[in-house]
């Protein structure tokens, strides 16, 4: 395995402990959307139970909304790693697009997802659902929710969802959107096009620009914010576990 390969499955591991992301016995459904975040998460996961200290098990879950053009490499690359996979069919496209026809299809979108992906988990009996959020995704959604809602929030690494019953972890908070760009080349995971007809036009997308803009000003920029993100005296991610701070 390559040194850099090491170093990003290292960081993965950090936040895991950091924030008990995983214990003993956890059953963890997770979400694969067919593009480079989940399947990074997937390969790490992949790795990272080999010489865990903690037993688990995982299960990699799509929810098929209709508009990914040929799911064969995810199902090749599972069958490869001996990874259960599990394809649910939804018609969440057709009912955002179609039927509703929203203005603002990504909410929607994102609602219906989270939903189906949440019950998929637990009909396979998962109680914990791993999603592949980054740190560029942490900081891009404490903008988003400064400058758009004036809240000062972001994504938790775990937080328990009373209503479905199942725990949200983020094991890829500390590596950040380039490292797993590297990482998917690298190791040539596979990445499967979406045709989602509002990829890429969306309000996160031009706060994706801000912030390339404001680390090629300050280079530090993203790491600051991380190590801002795990000071203790910081009410946004501590003891996030226990939701002791409710964001
Ligand atoms: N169709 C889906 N089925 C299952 N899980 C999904 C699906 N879409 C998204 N997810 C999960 O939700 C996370 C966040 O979704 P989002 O649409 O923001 O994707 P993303 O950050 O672009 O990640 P990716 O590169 O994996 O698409 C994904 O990383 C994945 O874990």
């Amino acid at each position: 395995m390559k040194n850099s390969t090491r170093v990003f499955l290292s960081e993965i591991k950090k936040a895991i402990i950091r924030h008990s992301l995983i214990v003993d016995g956890d059953i963890i459904g997770v979400g694969i959307s067919g593009g480079k975040d989940s399947i990074a998460l997937l390969y790490s996961l992949c790795d990272i139970i080999r010489s865990a200290p903690v037993r688990f098990k995982f299960i990699a879950i799509l929810i098929d909304l209709g508009w990914l053009s040929d799911l064969s490499p995810i199902v090749d690359f599972c069958q490869q790693k001996n990874i259960q996979l599990h394809i649910e069919p939804s018609d969440i496209a057709k009912i955002v697009f179609e039927i509703r026809e929203e203005k603002q299809p990504c909410s929607l979108c994102a609602k219906m997802r989270r939903g189906a992906l949440h019950n998929t988990a637990k009909m396979l009996g998962c109680n914990k659902v791993a999603l592949g959020h980054h740190l560029d995704d942490v900081i891009e959604t404490f903008f988003l929710n400064l400058i758009y809602t004036g809240q000062m929030k972001t994504f938790l690494p775990a937080i328990y969802l009373d209503r479905s019953d199942i725990t949200l972890i983020r094991p890829m908070i500390y590596v950040t959107e380039d490292d797993v760009v590297n990482l998917v080349g690298r190791e040539n995971l596979p990445v499967v096009s979406s045709n989602c007809p509002v990829d890429g036009k969306t309000k996160r997308e031009e706060i994706k620009s801000t912030v390339a803009l404001l680390a090629s000003h300050y280079p530090d920029f993203r790491s600051r914010f991380l190590t801002a993100l795990k000071r203790p005296e910081n009410p946004l991610w501590t003891d996030s576990v226990n939701n002791n701070f409710i964001l």
